[in-house]
């Protein structure tokens, strides 16, 4: 493979056993057509829902008032810049006419939460009532206090609708939505309930909407054409899949993590009661709590009485989703409120709960969930300045699937902090993407493998939006050249890939050079053979422009396709180019090449190989007089 064009090449993801197709073969090509075929259908869609969207009127949001300014002055952390960004992001959309729908994509703990209670404020500030959709009891438990503290001292009012509140509460809430009295509304999908009126809505913020029955998301997908939408997501997947998913839209995404922010030391090991005694003991030390999960409620009260055994001293509380409201209403204020040390629970805690003090977290029988699971509940942990520690923890008398064995192991490995898109992209490759998209979807990124597929997704989309912007043509070049980056240059794979993509993707001079401070910024000044491969792919942009999508040079000839040329050019080639022949049919031109040295001449080293073929495309664009031709 010639190594500029190394972006051609990706790992395949997209299921266990994968059928591969050999290369050049009928059925590749067949399999590339008919997923290609399959994208441009759902471009398509995405492509009328995203200009439906755009053609429709939405409200203007004013900007902000000084109250907007004191409630963020208030804020008691400093933001991170991309939390920064985001909110600027965010409120430039509100301010738009047109109906804002943008996804902030962070990792378990950044502070997503942040830049939803500012936005919410801001929609209240113009008397436009917001809805906050979670997926947990939980969660709408938490958000209420969170956003009722931020908005202390300000005249905005918070409900909450889930199955904590008493069919009067709920009554009361929904009067106060239909009469404009209830400002911001927290709740679960029971929010979407077409018997909800609101006095005027503009704002709806979905917390981990993919989290959501496919029936949600429907309803959700009509409110979008007219009411401002922001959606906060924990699960980073690549953004075209995303779009994929459910639509076009905007993203921030946060992926710095706040300052003093330590990655959770994670250990994987075999059941042990002394790991345990140890782990809880060293947390009460330090005055922290611990979540033990365990994730079967038949025998949940026989583990918190083991785990009372085991430490005896420690105030041990029991929660999961079969409880009644009131009963897991009060542990969780416990645990909140200290008076529990070991909350003992099922992964009713996974999804965003936040108890900055809890900073120990113990799962049993870890081989039984699943890698974003794994992820989310260790975001539990570590969300403060504090050191955490997650334990995941198998039962060594019981036999563990080489998957279940996979995914401790890239739990273990990715502990830094943002790794949710690594560990997101490892769980797409063990579990597929049928739990993602759709079975048929899932089936053509199987053919052709999740990367190319992502690829085509977004190649569709822009072809759809931008109809006059060609296809942007890959352009094989294949001569006798040294063109590579030396190994003590860029030591890493991966990080070698990446600079040969950025290097085949670079459309003209402005990113070549852009490239090359960056390069330079991050490796040090870059050595002798970048020259070689800037000028191949500074020949490639020469050759795209000419429409040529071939230059194959490894004979003693160069064949040159396709470019179409007229009889006055045939002749000069000709003249330049002794020995030269053009086929019409193939729009080919063959070109005797002097690279090996002819005639006792020494050969030619690579960069003078790429100037004699940079000169020929020269002498190819000639334009003759007053014809358009090339
Ligand atoms: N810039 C910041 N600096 C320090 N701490 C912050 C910052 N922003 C938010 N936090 C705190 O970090 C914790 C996590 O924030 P938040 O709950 O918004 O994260 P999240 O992105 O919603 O996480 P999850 O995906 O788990 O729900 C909270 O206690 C919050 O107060």
């Amino acid at each position: 493979m010639p190594a500029d064009q190394l972006d051609q090449v990706s790992k395949y993801i997209g299921s266990e056993a994968p059928k591969l197709n050999k290369l050049g073969g009928s059925d590749w090509a067949q399999t590339k057509a008919k997923a290609k075929k399959h994208v441009h259908e759902i471009a398509q869609d995405l492509v009328k829902l995203y200009s439906a969207r755009q053609r429709t009127r939405g409200f203007a949001f004013s900007p902000d008032t000084p109250w907007q300014k004191e409630l963020e002055d208030a804020f008691p952390y400093q933001e991170t810049p991309d939390q920064l960004t985001a909110i600027d992001e965010v409120k430039r959309d509100m301010e738009r006419p047109v109906p804002m729908d943008r996804l902030i994509c962070g990792d378990v703990g950044f502070g997503k939460t942040e830049i939803a209670i500012r936005a919410a404020f801001k929609s209240v500030q113009d008397a436009k009532q917001v809805v906050v959709l979670v997926p947990t009891t939980l969660l709408v438990q938490q958000h209420y206090q969170t956003f009722t503290e931020r908005y202390e001292g300000f005249p905005v009012t918070v409900g909450q609708m889930s199955r904590f509140q008493s069919a009067k509460e709920n009554q009361e809430t929904m009067a106060g939505l239909a009469d404009g009295t209830i400002d911001i509304v927290i709740g679960t999908h029971k929010l979407l309930n077409p018997k909800i009126k609101f006095k005027d809505l503009g704002l709806m913020i979905i917390d981990e909407e993919q989290r959501f029955g496919v029936e949600d998301k429907e309803t959700l997908k009509a409110i979008r054409t007219n009411v401002d939408v922001l959606s906060l997501s924990a699960t980073p997947i690549p953004r075209t899949l995303e779009m994929a998913v459910t639509g076009i839209r905007e993203m921030s995404t946060l992926a710095t993590p706040p300052e003093d922010r330590l990655p959770v030391l994670t250990y994987v090991g075999a059941y042990e009661d002394a790991q345990i005694t140890a782990a809880i003991r060293r947390e009460l030390l330090r005055g922290g709590q611990v979540f033990f999960i365990h994730n079967r409620v038949e025998d949940i009260a026989k583990v918190s009485a083991k785990v009372h055994e085991l430490v005896p001293e420690a105030r041990v509380g029991v929660a999961h989703g079969k409880m009644g409201e009131k009963q897991l209403d009060a542990v969780i204020q416990d645990f909140w409120h200290r008076d529990v040390d070991v909350l003992v629970c099922t992964t009713i805690v996974e999804t965003g709960l936040d108890i900055p003090n809890a900073n120990t977290l113990i799962v049993d029988r870890a081989d039984r969930f699943g890698l974003s699971q794994l992820h989310q509940l260790r975001g539990r942990v570590g969300r403060g300045r504090e050191r955490a520690y997650a334990y995941f923890l198998y039962d060594p008398s019981k036999p563990m699937t080489q998957t279940a064995h996979d995914r401790l192991a890239t739990i273990a490995q990715h502990t830094a902090l943002g790794s949710g898109y690594d560990v997101a992209m490892k769980d797409l490759e063990l579990r597929g993407t049928g739990n993602l998209l759709g079975s048929e979807q899932s089936g053509h990124i199987e053919g052709v493998g999740f990367d190319l597929y992502v690829r085509m997704v977004s190649q569709a989309v822009e072809e759809y939006k931008e109809p006059e912007r060609k296809e942007s043509l890959s352009v094989a070049i294949d001569l006798p050249v040294e063109a590579s980056i030396p190994v003590d240059y860029i030591d890493s794979d991966k990080l070698r890939l990446e600079a040969y993509r950025k290097l085949a993707s670079a459309q003209d001079e402005g990113d070549l050079q852009e490239l090359y401070e960056e390069l330079s910024d991050r490796y040090g000044t870059p050595p002798a053979e970048f020259e070689t491969l800037f000028a191949v792919a500074r020949l490639r942009a020469q050759a795209r422009a000419l429409g040529i999508s071939e230059i194959n040079g490894q004979s003693s000839r160069v064949r040159v396709g396709k470019i179409d040329m007229p009889e006055s050019l045939q002749i000069r080639i000709g003249r330049i180019y002794k020995g030269s022949r053009y086929h019409p049919v193939t729009q080919t031109l063959l070109v005797p090449a002097p690279f090996a040295g002819s005639m006792g001449a020494k050969p030619m080293g690579s960069m003078e190989i790429l100037a004699w073929t940079a000169q020929l495309l020269d002498d190819l664009a000639w334009k003759h007089e007053g014809s358009s031709q090339a």
